[in-house]
């Protein structure tokens, strides 16, 4: 498989504790796209992670974490011109981004001309990268060609990140387009209301008619999977104690993409994707430090 996307130095405090009055920090990788690679890899699906980052300190150290989680970090790009994005997560009170810049979002389409898209199985990419620039934007529709082209699915976690649209209008023209597009479509029932009005599941499904698996997720309540043409199979979450929840939409989709590439059915999809999303419920990282 191979996912790309921006992945930024996340400082988290040590405690969930706010931000204001911590006095321990972890710089751990966080990145939807790398969340999801080092998941996968973790439960033994050969993955790679394609990116840039700024050639430097902070680079080199997430690169180095997400290769000692077992992802392939052979096709992130060092770029000495930008420097690394940064994210801080302040518990309680949300994310705040510093990436305007940022080596990822100065990638090109170009950069899809140098990827292994061919030679796998499963592309993945979410819709926080065509919020990071317009070459970022067509960066993306670089990537869902040259997969069309080679016969390749693409999988589409929407990921809507208000914080990175100019309003919630272009988010939602752009992400419906680009879902329309992909295979098998990840969303959130909280990011489908925002963007587009749904209210259930079933609301989602009549929205995107076209995608060929569709995957709507209701937090607490649970997730449903719609396959083709067959009704929507529900699968309720686990009853968890919530420490930190960034970071638990991609363990999901990890834990179902592992599941699907190995054949099982809808239920087990939704399934392999609770037990994996609670192991980032209960830690403040977005990807549990020492997971296997
Ligand atoms: O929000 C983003 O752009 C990130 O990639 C940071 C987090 O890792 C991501 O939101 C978690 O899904």
């Amino acid at each position: 498989m191979l996912t790309v996307g921006e992945t930024m130095v996340l400082v988290t405090p040590a405690v969930a504790e706010p931000l204001e009055s911590a006095t321990a920090f972890h710089l751990d990788p966080g990145g939807a796209e790398s969340n999801v690679a080092c998941h996968l890899a973790a439960l033994g699906t050969s993955v790679a992670w394609a990116s840039a980052v700024g050639d430097d300190a902070l680079g080199r150290r997430l690169v180095r974490q997400i290769t000692d989680h077992g992802v392939d970090t052979a096709w992130v790009r060092r770029d000495a011109a930008a420097q690394t994005g940064l994210y801080v997560k302040d518990p309680g009170n949300g994310v705040r981004y510093y990436r305007a810049g940022s080596a990822a979002s100065r990638l090109e389409p170009s950069f899809a001309d140098d990827l292994p898209i061919a030679d796998v199985r499963l592309v993945h990419v979410s819709g926080i990268t065509p919020a990071l620039s317009t070459s970022c934007d067509a960066l993306v529709d670089a990537i869902l060609d040259r997969a069309a082209a080679a016969g390749v699915p693409v999988s589409f976690d929407v990921n809507h990140r208000a914080q990175l649209w100019p309003s919630t209008d272009a988010a939602a023209g752009r992400l419906a387009a680009l879902a329309a597009r992909a295979d098998l479509v990840f969303v959130g029932l909280d990011e489908a209301q925002v963007l587009w009005g749904a209210k259930t599941p079933d609301d989602v499904r009549r929205l995107l008619p076209d995608v060929r698996e569709l995957v709507v997720k209701d937090g607490a309540v649970g997730a449903t999977a719609y396959l083709g043409d067959a009704e929507g199979v529900h699968v309720p979450a686990f009853v968890v104690d919530v420490v930190e929840v960034v970071g638990a939409g991609d363990a999901f989709a990890a834990g179902y993409l592992h599941a699907m590439l190995r054949g099982a059915a809808p239920d087990e999809r939704l399934l392999a994707g609770h037990e994996r999303a609670v192991l980032t419920i209960a830690d403040t990282a977005d990807v549990p430090r020492g997971i296997r």
